[in-house]
């Protein structure tokens, strides 16, 4: 079986911690979203104003065609907090099964401050809760709750999943 997956959700939810481990447990590549922001977006955010739906649109872009590139798996961080981002990633690589990372606020926002030298400001943590929009019932999706440790997270991705099969 071939895993092409997202993992979603807001910023400091453990995106990057989270998929590049779930990449080697995979053995399949990784990728991080933050990587293939253009300067502007970068900027935008370091100044603590959130990116609109034109800022996402062309990134979403470049991420939806590394998703394409990688039929036989692969694992990208990507914040994907909207249905029709989520949408406009399918509509370049439709097996793409989307893994959120839930948190509470609290804990998120703990980690985000424990963070050191990382671009995105605390401040648009509020922004990224309320852009998020869960995953509907017709989006091929899994959700893992982010307060356990890293390994029991990757865990719960593969049992899931496993549990599927023998379905
Ligand atoms: N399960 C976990 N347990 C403890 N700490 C964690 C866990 N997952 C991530 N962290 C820590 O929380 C912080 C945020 O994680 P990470 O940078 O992976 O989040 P992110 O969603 O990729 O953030 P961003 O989108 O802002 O880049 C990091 O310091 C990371 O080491
Ligand atoms: O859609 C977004 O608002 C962005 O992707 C942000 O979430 C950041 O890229 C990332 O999470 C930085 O920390």
């Amino acid at each position: 079986m071939s895993h092409l997956l997202v993992v979603m959700g807001v910023s400091g939810s453990g995106k990057s911690t989270v998929g590049a481990a779930l990449s080697q447990r995979l053995r399949v590549p990784f990728a991080d979203a933050d990587d293939f922001h253009p300067e502007p977006n970068i900027a935008k955010m370091s100044r603590g104003e959130a990116l609109d739906d034109s800022d996402r649109w062309p990134w979403l872009e470049e991420i939806g065609r590394w998703l394409a590139d990688h039929p036989d798996g692969g694992v990208m961080s990507c914040s994907a907090l909207r249905r029709r981002y989520r949408d406009q990633l399918r509509h370049h690589a439709p097996a793409t099964t989307f893994v959120l990372l839930e948190g509470s606020r609290e804990v998120i926002e703990r980690r985000q401050a424990a963070r050191p030298g990382h671009f995105m400001p605390a401040s648009l943590l509020t922004s990224q809760f309320a852009t998020l929009e869960p995953l509907e019932p017709d989006e091929d999706g899994i959700v893992l709750e982010v307060d356990q440790s890293v390994d029991a997270i990757v865990q719960g991705y593969v049992d899931v999943v496993e549990g599927r099969e023998r379905r």
